[in-house]
């Protein structure tokens, strides 16, 4: 069954403002969680404000498409119940079967039922529900719309041949009807065998459904260790010399001064009773002797004198020493018991160099990743070529980019197209791994197993199809807290679909900020020649030029997914939008959206 992706928005001002605990949003997530196998759901809390409710509800439906909201709270009789009020002002059409089923089934168990005013209705193509704010009453009201909430998703999307067969099937229960349709028996001679049966969803949605799925991982846990993480020594750890020079008492104001000794960086506090014309002579980094509060900079002295022994004797003070100059006093750059890590960053650079400086040898924890490639026709770039075969450049591909955003590839295999063998090589990775980045066997083909293979194994499948170019049979799917990235075959969409899904999820699921888990983008001017544009929004390959201050970009020759060579120089994917009738094509100087797929994307500059 194609993914569904739902919303629960809790109503309450009491949850909103953290008084009160929301169980009945959970409720419901358990709720769709247990009667549909494949849901991605999204949630949020919200106080009961009639236009926070109703912009809550058009961003889930407009903007994030999902196909079911519901809502819980705010549906009785209280001056600020206004759920119903907010769901009426964006819904285009009412559904007030659906809103009496749930009302017969509420009367059975308490006539209090008649002081709900819960409404059903469809935004778009969008279904919402107002169920009211108790959990016992969630639970019911689920219960009594249930069964026919997969018929009524069909419809309101339009799937003509899903609701034909759920019109055959509707007598069965409701798992029966829900369950996975394997999207590769294409020799049945039946309609819908012949369509993919996943809807074709927008990158911004399987982004957000990923990165939903991977929160789970422990990303947010590691960042609240590197929150709560005090340092556990001063820096410097003893007042330290900020230069080469003279170790004084400030109170002994400028003017001759006898050296009465040296002291290096490494070299213990000394402890001499100074007198105010006396120093030390002090090297950068080095403690501070116990009885000076200041340095002055071999630069403002004057060498008076020397021993027979070469030893400095008399120096002349020539500036007037203040207390603490070039001084840095204990802790100044981190105090002890302060945060280590007062801002996150989780670049291996910051916190290993951080953790370091404190002491500590850290081993940042990653999460495992292994690498499949699919195909009977792959062999290794080392084997002999044979007829018929393509050398495998996946596998390597993917390890190199997990290397260059600093992850590893903890194992990998190649397997052959048959569904046994694929399906005992992602089981048994799965036993050493949390995520499996695999390439190929998710399209349409009779020997594409990945998606069936998947369900097989009790994965939850989210989405099977992308509206993009290339990558339209993206796929992911997850079992508890293990991930499946199934990229397709040809490599460049492996490519793209490596830096658009799965880099942000695993820098997510490392602990990387939401923001920073996803490429960069930028704004850069077409430098290319016209580009004609195709119906799925395509990510283009291309070289950035600075000229002049501005970032230029060139595209990087024959886009065909399968042309590999596309990545050479690629130093963006430039976001071209889909074509419409009043957008056919791109020329030169317009400014797009592009990914940045490099830190040093600049490949030259022009003056
Ligand atoms: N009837 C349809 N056919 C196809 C559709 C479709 O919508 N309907 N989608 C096309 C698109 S778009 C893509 S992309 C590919 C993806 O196919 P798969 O993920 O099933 O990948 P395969 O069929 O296994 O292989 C595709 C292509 O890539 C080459 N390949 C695969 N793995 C490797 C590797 N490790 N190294 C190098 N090259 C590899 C393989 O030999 C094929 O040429 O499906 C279209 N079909
Ligand atoms: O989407 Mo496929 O990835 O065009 O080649
Ligand atoms: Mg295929």
């Amino acid at each position: 069954m194609p993914e569904t992706v739902f919303a629960v928005i809790t109503v309450s001002d009491s949850c909103f403002n953290k008084t009160a605990e929301d169980t009945s949003g959970p409720c419901l997530i358990q709720l769709i969680e247990e009667a549909f196998q494949t849901s991605s759901i999204l949630g949020k809390i919200v106080p009961d404000e009639k236009s926070v409710i109703a912009m809550a509800l058009c961003e889930y439906a407009d903007q994030h498409r999902v196909q079911v909201i519901f809502t819980t709270g705010g549906t009785g009789f209280a001056p600020r119940d206004v759920t119903p009020e907010a769901t009426k002002s964006v819904i285009d059409r009412e559904c007030p079967q659906l809103a009496l089923a749930m009302a017969l089934e509420s009367f059975k168990k308490t006539p209090f039922a008649a002081l709900s005013r819960a409404v059903c209705g469809i935004r778009e193509k969008t279904l919402i529900v107002n169920f009211p704010g108790s959990v016992k009453a969630v639970r019911e009201c689920f219960e009594s719309i249930k069964m026919v909430l997969p018929h009524a998703i069909q419809l309101i999307r339009d799937e003509v041949k899903l609701v034909r067969k759920t019109h055959d099937t509707v007598q069965q229960p409701v798992e029966t009807i829900y369950r996975h349709v394997c999207p590769n028996k294409t020799n049945s001679g039946e309609i819908s065998d012949r369509n993919s049966p996943f809807p074709m969803i927008c990158v911004s949605d399987a982004v957000q459904i990923v990165l939903q799925k991977v929160a789970a991982f422990g990303g947010a846990s590691f960042r609240e260790f590197l929150r709560n993480f005090e340092a556990p020594v001063d820096i410097p750890p003893f007042r330290a010399s900020l230069k080469d020079g003279y170790a004084l008492r400030s109170s002994g104001f400028a003017g001759v001064k006898t050296v009465v000794g040296c002291i290096s960086a490494g070299d213990k506090a000394n402890s001499y009773e100074l007198s105010d014309d006396e120093c030390f002579k002090i090297n950068t980094g080095a403690a501070l002797p116990t009885d000076a509060d200041c340095v002055v900079q071999i630069e403002d002295t004057k060498l008076l004198e020397k021993k027979a022994d070469g030893r400095e004797y008399l120096v002349e003070i020539l500036v007037e020493p203040k207390p603490l100059q070039d001084v840095r006093p204990i802790g100044c750059d981190l105090k002890r018991g302060s945060p280590l890590f007062p801002n996150i960053d989780v670049s291996d650079v910051a916190i290993r160099s951080l953790m370091a400086s404190v002491g500590h040898e850290y081993d940042i924890k990653k999460p495992k990743i292994g690498i499949i490639s699919t195909g009977s026709e792959l062999v290794r770039p080392t084997e002999a070529y044979s007829p018929g075969k393509v050398f495998d450049s996946n596998t390597t591909m993917l390890e190199e980019l997990l290397k260059n955003f600093g992850f590893k590839c903890h194992v990998k295999a190649v397997v052959d197209d048959n569904f046994d063998n694929v399906r005992k090589i992602v089981e048994n990775m799965f036993n050493e791994v949390d995520f499996v980045i695999c390439s190929g066997g998710v399209s349409m083909g009779d020997k594409d197993y990945i998606k069936p293979v998947l369900t097989d194994l009790g994965f939850k499948l989210h989405f099977g199809r992308v509206n993009m170019k290339p990558g339209k049979p993206m796929t992911f799917a997850s079992n508890r807290m293990k991930y499946f990235f199934g990229l397709p075959g040809n490599p460049v969409s492996a490519f793209v679909c490596f830096h658009i899904f799965t880099l942000p999820a695993i820098r997510y699921a490392s602990g990387h900020d939401i923001n920073k888990s996803k490429l960069a983008v930028i704004k850069v001017k077409l430098d290319s020649e016209k580009i004609e544009l195709d119906p799925r929004p395509e990510y283009v390959r291309a070289t950035i030029t600075s000229r002049k201050g501005e970032l230029l970009a060139t595209v990087t020759g024959n886009q065909m997914s399968s042309r590999l060579q596309s990545i050479l120089g690629a130093d963006v994917l430039l976001h071209l939008p889909g074509w419409t009738p009043e957008k056919q094509v791109l020329t030169a100087g317009e400014l797009l959206d592009a990914s940045v797929l490099r830190c040093d994307f600049i490949s030259h500059f022009e003056s």
